[in-house]
């Protein structure tokens, strides 16, 4: 597997949000630590989900920057995208991998160290792990686990682990020194006023 990217953007596509935008004003300042995610709402459409991700690959090929799909991986295998992610509620990751093959970025959702390493040794090659902060992104989720429950699960296991949840610019420090390889945002990036600064800044604290 090529060397991953320290920032994850996940796309927002949300009511009002245009993903596509922030993309095209990150791409220049952050393609040399980028990974994109597709992520559509739940009630998106299989075809909606492929549309966007065409267009992520078509604005991340100049740059050399991956995509990965979330939770929809034939969408990743239909696009020809590098890999997927999966949480809890997606498939298991051992048939996600079966699913998308040995050479794909395959990452897996965890909040602590057995759930860590069981996701590992299924074939997971990243973990994403939160939510570390609290955020409004996304309804439903588990208590903030903080930097200490980030420690526990990067100390269990050997992949990079991408933090999440309410994870800004200020935050990456504390975050590195607990073991994060990277960050993975929705709002830091889609909220910002000027997603170019707020990437450039996120990318400065990552490298
Ligand atoms: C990098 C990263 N980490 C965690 C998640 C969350 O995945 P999941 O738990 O499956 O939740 P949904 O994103 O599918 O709502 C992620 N997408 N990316
Ligand atoms: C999808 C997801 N899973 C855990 S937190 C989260 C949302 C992250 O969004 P934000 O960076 O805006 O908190
Ligand atoms: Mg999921």
């Amino acid at each position: 597997m090529p060397s991953l990217g320290r920032l994850h953007l996940i796309t927002d596509t949300r009511a009002g949000r245009d993903p596509l935008a922030v993309l095209r004003a990150v791409l220049p300042v952050a393609h040399t630590q980028l990974v994109v995610q597709v992520r559509v709402e739940d009630s998106a459409t299989d075809r909606q989900a492929y549309e966007l991700t065409r267009q992520v690959l078509a604005l991340g090929a100049p740059y050399g920057v991956p995509c990965l799909v979330n939770d929809r991986l034939h969408v990743a295998l239909a696009t020809g995208a590098a890999g997927g992610h999966v949480g809890a509620d997606d498939l298991p990751v051992a048939a996600a991998r079966e699913v998308l093959g040995p050479a794909a970025v395959l990452g897996a959702t965890a909040r602590e160290p057995a759930t860590a390493l069981a996701a590992v040794t299924a074939g997971a090659s990243y973990l994403g792990v939160g939510p570390c902060r609290a955020t409004a992104t996304k309804d439903g989720l588990p208590p903030p686990i903080g930097v200490a429950g980030l420690r526990a699960v990067v100390e269990a296991v050997e992949v990079p682990v991408i933090a999440i949840g309410g994870v800004t610019a200020a935050d990456v420090p504390e975050l590195r020194a607990a073991g994060a390889y990277g960050v993975a945002v929705v709002g830091a990036l889609s909220g910002a006023a000027d997603p170019a600064r707020a990437a450039a800044e996120l990318v400065r604290a990552l490298t």
